[in-house]
């Protein structure tokens, strides 16, 4: 059975780590079907600027809503991913949140809190590590 992931990063809140994302979703690819690839697409605004504000979210939430797992790039602060994490909390999805403390920001208690060291975990990175990251945490969740 393949996996299927949703990849949540900045897209209004911000696009400076964009090229990241498209790196993370490039890796993430050898352990399942990214739902959301358009998230690290440089040209993402520009290609859904033909689709309503409700058109996005509903697909957004029905690709959250097949998929296993929520993977979140956290470290740009942005409310859609926020919000993604929660609701997949909601529907009882597996997530992981990558944030990089070398930036000097600080990931929101409510995130970071979430912790459980099962269905909800955090991991502070760096680019280099994320390789490892991925399989770890994907060989646990075999
Ligand atoms: O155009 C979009 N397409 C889209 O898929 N999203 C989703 C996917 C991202 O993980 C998240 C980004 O939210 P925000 O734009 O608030 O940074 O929301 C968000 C937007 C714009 O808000």
């Amino acid at each position: 059975m393949s996996r299927k992931i949703y990849f949540a990063g900045s897209i209004r809140a911000g696009r400076e780590d964009a090229d990241l994302y498209a790196r993370l979703i490039e890796q993430l690819r050898q352990y399942g079907k990214v739902l959301t690839e358009h998230v690290g697409n440089s040209s993402v605004e520009k290609e859904e600027k033909d689709m309503s504000e409700k058109e996005i979210h509903d697909r957004d939430m029905e690709w959250l809503n097949e998929s296993d797992y929520l993977v979140a790039e956290v470290t740009q602060p942005s409310l859609g991913v926020g919000y993604e994490i929660g609701r997949a909390i909601n529907l009882k999805k597996t997530v992981l949140c990558l944030f990089r403390p070398q930036t000097g920001k600080r990931l929101s208690a409510m995130i970071r809190g979430a912790e459980n060291e099962s269905t909800f975990i955090v991991k502070d990175y760096k680019e280099s590590e994320a390789q490892t990251i991925f399989k770890e945490f994907f060989k646990e969740e075999l």
